[in-house]
């Protein structure tokens, strides 16, 4: 059986899926959040034209290198100098505070010499300096942030600025992560003989998390096939957007996951694909719950939930399901590759002239957690690719810590 490319089973995952629902969120719980509207404008910031500076606000056709001029007030923030400046006149003004009237322009308190009310400048003044003008920032009705867009701390300073408490923002996800496999157990166990630590789920989740999913551990199911079910059919009747299971989606005589979800009325759209590691993958929906059946090699299972998983999430939010590739010269030799799109272990490094490369790992086996805990990155192999020497351009799958 020909197994499905890549890109075929990414089109199938991202067709099947619909977005979320939106809601209200306070700004204090809003950063990461996916928007779901225009954050618009409702009035000009600053709302009048300020000083940008702590000096002495006068009409630059006075400001002239040894012109004297009298100080006739002040200008602070939230007290505002009532008069209107006349010639030779200057008042007092501190960074924040309203323009007189009269007044164009700010000359910097390091700039000019006082004795009693009077002032001389010590530099010419043009219109407009150390000005602030209404609306610089942003006028009544520009958009400030684009719906869709992943909140940062950045645009939620602006939302605070512009008076907006709440925002809708997607909701997120609800996902149910369950491992498969009789000789798991949880970290912290006394390991008897031939038990595994089920460490898929702390990898998984928190990537999922990343992406914005509100992920519950679903626990540890035995390889029986009655409990499977019905463990199964409990957490498919809780209605999670997604629900991922990791393990028992190969071959063996005990892996049980396929039929049990398609004797659960689970419609699955494949099983096996063509992509190392990871190859069982499936995916399938009931309702509208989306079912990923994830292989149960640690590192298949978090390379599947890096290129399948991920972007369903980010669909589910309304976002792009795009990986953030780009491409980088290799800084080492590569091998060729076989019929399955690779995901090859790979670490981002800064070379000598502080440009970027990327060196990949020789390490395919799919249970070996040491070197994936060593990446950053996954150079993306097509199948059958030839080998590529150092330099050679190659697709780099960037993870988000990566960079941060
Ligand atoms: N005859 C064939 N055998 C296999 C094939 C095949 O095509 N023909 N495919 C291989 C490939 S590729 C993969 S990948 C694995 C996937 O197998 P399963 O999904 O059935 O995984 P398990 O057998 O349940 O477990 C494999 C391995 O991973 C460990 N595991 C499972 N769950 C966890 C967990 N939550 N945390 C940590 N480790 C876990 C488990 O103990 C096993 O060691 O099948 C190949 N076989
Ligand atoms: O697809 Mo498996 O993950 O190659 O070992």
């Amino acid at each position: 059986m020909s197994l499905l490319p890549v890109a075929d089973a990414l089109k199938t995952i991202i067709d099947a899926i619909s977005p979320t629902k939106n809601e209200v969120v306070p700004l204090s719980q809003a950063n990461g959040r996916i928007l779901a509207h225009d954050i618009a404008a409702v009035f000009d910031q600053p709302p009048f034209d300020g000083s940008a500076m702590d000096g002495y606000a006068l009409n630059a056709t006075d400001g002239q290198l040894g012109a004297k001029l009298e100080v006739v007030g002040i200008s602070a923030a939230g007290e505002a100098f009532d008069g209107t400046l006349t010639t030779g006149q200057c008042t007092r003004i501190y960074t924040g505070a309203p323009m007189p009237k009269g007044a164009n322009a700010v000359i910097m308190q390091e700039k000019i010499t006082r004795d009693g009310d009077t002032i001389t400048l010590e530099d010419d003044v043009a219109a407009g300096q150390n000005v602030r003008d209404k609306g610089n920032d942003f006028a009544l009705g520009d958009v400030l942030v684009g719906m869709d867009t992943k909140l940062s701390p950045f645009h939620l300073a602006l939302a605070a600025a512009a008076n907006h408490p709440t925002l809708q923002v997607r909701k997120a996800p609800k996902m149910t992560l369950v491992a498969t496999g009789d000789e798991l157990v949880p970290p912290g166990a006394t390991l008897q003989k031939d038990q595994i630590i089920a460490s898929n789920g702390f990898g998984l989740t928190p990537l999922f998390t990343h992406f914005g999913a509100d992920v519950k551990d679903g626990g540890i199911i035995k390889d029986d096939r009655e409990t499977l079910k019905n463990e199964l059919k409990r957490l498919l009747d809780e209605k999670p957007d997604i629900l991922v299971t990791t393990g028992g989606a190969s071959v063996g005589d005990r892996d049980y996951v396929k039929e049990v979800l398609e004797e659960l009325g689970v419609d699955l759209s494949f099983w096996k694909i063509a992509v190392r590691p990871g190859k069982p993958l499936m995916f399938g929906t009931k309702g509208k719950t989306t079912i990923f059946g994830l292989p149960g090699n640690p590192v298949s299972a978090l390379v599947t939930g890096t290129v399948f998983v991920v972007p369903a999430i980010k669909a589910k939010l309304g976002q792009s399901p795009q990986h953030m590739v780009v491409q980088l010269p290799l800084t080492t030799d590569m091998s060729s590759n076989g019929p399955r799109q690779h995901y090859r272990r790979a670490k981002l490094v800064t070379k000598p002239d502080a440009t970027l490369g990327v060196d990949p790992n020789m390490q395919s086996d799919s249970a070996h957690l040491t070197s994936l805990s060593q990446s950053d990155s996954f150079v993306v192999q097509p199948p059958l690719c030839k080998g590529k020497a150092e330099g050679e351009l190659v697709d780099v799958l960037i993870m988000p810590w990566a960079v941060s």
